[in-house]
């Protein structure tokens, strides 16, 4: 039998990426007492979205940042979450603002996605950030993929010229993981729930990025030997256990490296949110 794959380590790459940007707060506050900012909107009492919300406060705090949440009542208008967001956009020590998925469902979703400042915009979403993506010309790129990206680095020192399979076509995720691949010169393909003989394309992946949201449907006799998998869903079982779109114990007898769930892109998730109020904070303050 085949050597196991190897393990990618979210959590510690996670770990050590919030480590190099708590330094840079502290040399932002040292030599310009200046303290990036990172607002996150929360509307209503969804618990899993509680605990995320709770999570990244803590997170942003252990870097340094001025960590702010603004919980707001489930009845929350749009109107009164759009009036949120314009005092946050035209806050100067706003650098990071956030809103909570998934909202109420009497809120539009997309029309408060367009209303965050573009340059505020960490969570990658406004269609001016995804417009530069898809332009190759980077703005704020979204969290998950660029932690899944970073993660990739670190199985793979060069991703020119490799097969990458990308299951999921999501704005939030398989949309954009496919443009960075792109950039990074690998030969993209976005497969989805329409596509034909699944487990054949995935087949032929040198990379393959699991982004569906459904428990273990990605089967170790779908995966050439040797590939590199990430597994960015995170599903909650009856039991309460998380799983990814994976099935790990299948899939680690048959890939080169792959990633856990949990422990594997949600931490890299959450460090990249950090990361990306850093970048928002230069950008737009020097
Ligand atoms: N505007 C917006 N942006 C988001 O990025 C966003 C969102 N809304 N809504 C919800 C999803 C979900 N999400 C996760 C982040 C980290 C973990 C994470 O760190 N998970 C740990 C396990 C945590 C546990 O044990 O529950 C792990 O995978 O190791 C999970 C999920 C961000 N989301």
């Amino acid at each position: 039998m085949a050597q196991q794959a190897r393990i990618i380590d979210g959590k510690a790459v996670a770990a050590e990426l919030r480590a190099g940007i708590a330094r840079e707060v502290a040399a932002l506050k040292a030599e310009r007492g200046l303290v990036p900012g990172l607002h996150v909107v929360l509307v209503g009492e969804d618990p899993a979205s509680k605990v995320y919300v709770a999570s990244k406060e803590k997170l942003a705090v252990e870097v340094g940042m001025n960590s702010v949440a603004h919980r707001l009542p489930a009845d929350t208008t749009e109107a009164q979450l759009l009036a949120k967001l314009a005092e946050l956009n035209a806050d100067d020590s706003v650098d990071g603002i956030l809103v909570q998925l998934p909202l109420p469902k009497h809120i539009d979703t997309g029309r408060i996605i367009d209303a965050i400042d573009p340059a505020k915009d960490v969570d990658g979403l406004h269609p001016i950030n995804a417009g530069l993506l898809a332009g190759g010309k980077n703005g704020l790129v979204p969290c998950t993929p660029l932690g899944s990206m970073l993660l990739l680095k670190q199985a793979l020192p060069s991703l020119s010229g490799l097969e990458a399979v990308v299951i999921g076509r999501s704005e939030l995720v398989g949309r954009p993981v496919a443009q960075l691949l792109l950039q990074a010169d690998c030969t993209v393909t976005i497969a989805h729930s329409r596509t034909r003989d699944l487990p054949a394309v995935v087949k032929r992946a040198d990379i393959v990025i699991a982004a569906v949201g459904r428990p273990r449907m990605v089967k170790g006799d779908w995966i050439k030997p040797g590939a590199t998998v990430i597994d960015v869903g995170i599903n909650r079982l009856p039991d309460g256990k998380l799983t990814g779109d994976v099935d790990f114990a299948e899939a680690v007898e048959v890939a080169g490296a792959i990633t856990p769930v949990p422990g594997g892109v949600g931490p890299m998730t959450i460090a990249c949110l950090l990361k990306n109020t850093l970048t928002a904070f230069h950008a737009r303050r020097g």
